[in-house]
């Protein structure tokens, strides 16, 4: 598989709650996925990070409608509404693992006895060769002991260890996609730093592409390829990760970095971004981020303002962001 192969491309997602008329709570998302990188959905709560993914799932609430101009799974079409389709795809096309492990391990039966099940939900697989197939993706999860792990339940399982199992489960049909939603915000420092280094082992050794969802630029630091940064349901910054850190091109994402501990290393303090995500049927009509942004301007607030402006493979909805490293210099905000 070449490392550079598309496997995913969403254009101009939009996804409403209610009615097909509603104001959209995600607008116009785009972004696409390669094999063996991760791009990592950042942004505060609410902004709209696990619908979009649970979108690519069909597993949004009824209430939900969601549609595009293009959704694309390795090379083929499908419709966001085609829930039948999209189901078709997990498991082998895209597979999601959670914060809470325990929301998807069921404490009634053994590891091994769930992973098993899991396994032969493709067709023409025994019981034997499912067995050997669990072990086999519990080792590469690292987990000592893999055949006698098997008959453990999962309450006798550390949260790491847990999360470690569900993974392998994740993998054990060989996902094109692996979406990751927050999977170790739950866990300690030293364990999550164990696996985000073992998705990232996962994703150089299967080649898997990676959509990884968080709220902590520390963790995108750690392991993304390329970054998007989400607010209030919209991309309003995305690049390389190198890129976006070096030369942040959106007064939001500034405020992120500001905020976070390992990012905002060279500051003295660690700063809030001041106010909350709006009401996403409530957006304001220029820039969404304006009314809590230090740099805002009258034209910031004008029809229009949040125009995406893309240069190589940086893109930003920012209309100050050329200036912004000038403003930076200057401000202490
Ligand atoms: N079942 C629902 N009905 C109506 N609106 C919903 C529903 N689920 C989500 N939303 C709306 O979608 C917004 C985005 O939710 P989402 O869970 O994607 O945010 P997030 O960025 O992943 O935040 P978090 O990190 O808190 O999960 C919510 O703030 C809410 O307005």
């Amino acid at each position: 598989m070449s490392v550079n192969k598309k496997i995913l491309e969403v254009k101009g997602l939009n996804i409403r709650f209610g009615s097909a008329a509603a104001a959209p709570t995600v607008e116009d998302l785009s972004f696409d996925l390669r094999a063996g990188e991760t791009l990592c959905l950042v942004g505060e709560s609410g902004s709209g990070k696990s619908i979009s993914a649970l979108s690519l799932l069909g597993l949004l609430p009824e209430s939900a409608h969601a549609t595009a101009d293009q959704f694309m799974f390795d090379g083929v079409e499908i419709d966001p509404k085609d829930t039948k389709s999209l189901k078709a795809l997990r498991g082998e096309g895209v597979a999601m693992i959670f914060q809470d492990p325990m929301s998807s391990l069921n404490p009634a039966f053994t590891i091994g006895y769930q992973m098993i099940e899991a396994i032969r939900l493709a067709p023409n697989i025994s019981k034997q060769e499912a067995r050997q197939k669990a072990i086999h993706y519990l080792e590469l999860v690292r987990i000592a002991d893999a055949a006698k792990r098997m008959d453990g339940y999962p309450h006798q399982l550390s949260g790491g260890m847990r999360q470690r199992v569900m993974i392998a489960m994740a993998l054990s049909r060989n996902p094109k996609v692996l979406i990751a939603d927050e999977p170790t915000t739950a866990l300690d420092v030293t364990i999550q730093a164990q696996i985000l280094a073992l998705i990232d082992d996962i994703k150089t050794e299967l080649g898997t592409a990676v959509l990884f969802i968080t709220h902590d630029l520390g963790v995108v630091a750690e392991t993304a390829d390329r970054v998007a940064v989400m607010y209030a349901g919209r991309m309003v910054e995305a690049g390389q990760v190198a890129e976006v850190f070096d030369n942040p091109q959106h007064a939001y994402t500034v405020g992120l970095m500001r905020a976070s501990p390992r990012t905002a290393a060279r500051q003295r303090r660690l700063n809030d971004i001041p106010g909350s995500v709006p009401e996403l049927r409530d957006r304001p009509l220029g820039c969404t981020f304006a009314p809590r942004c230090a740099f805002m301007t009258p034209a910031c607030q004008e029809l229009g303002a949040e125009k995406t402006v893309q240069v190589g493979t940086h893109l930003s909805r920012c209309i100050r962001r050329d200036e912004l490293g000038t403003l930076l210099g200057e401000t202490h905000v």
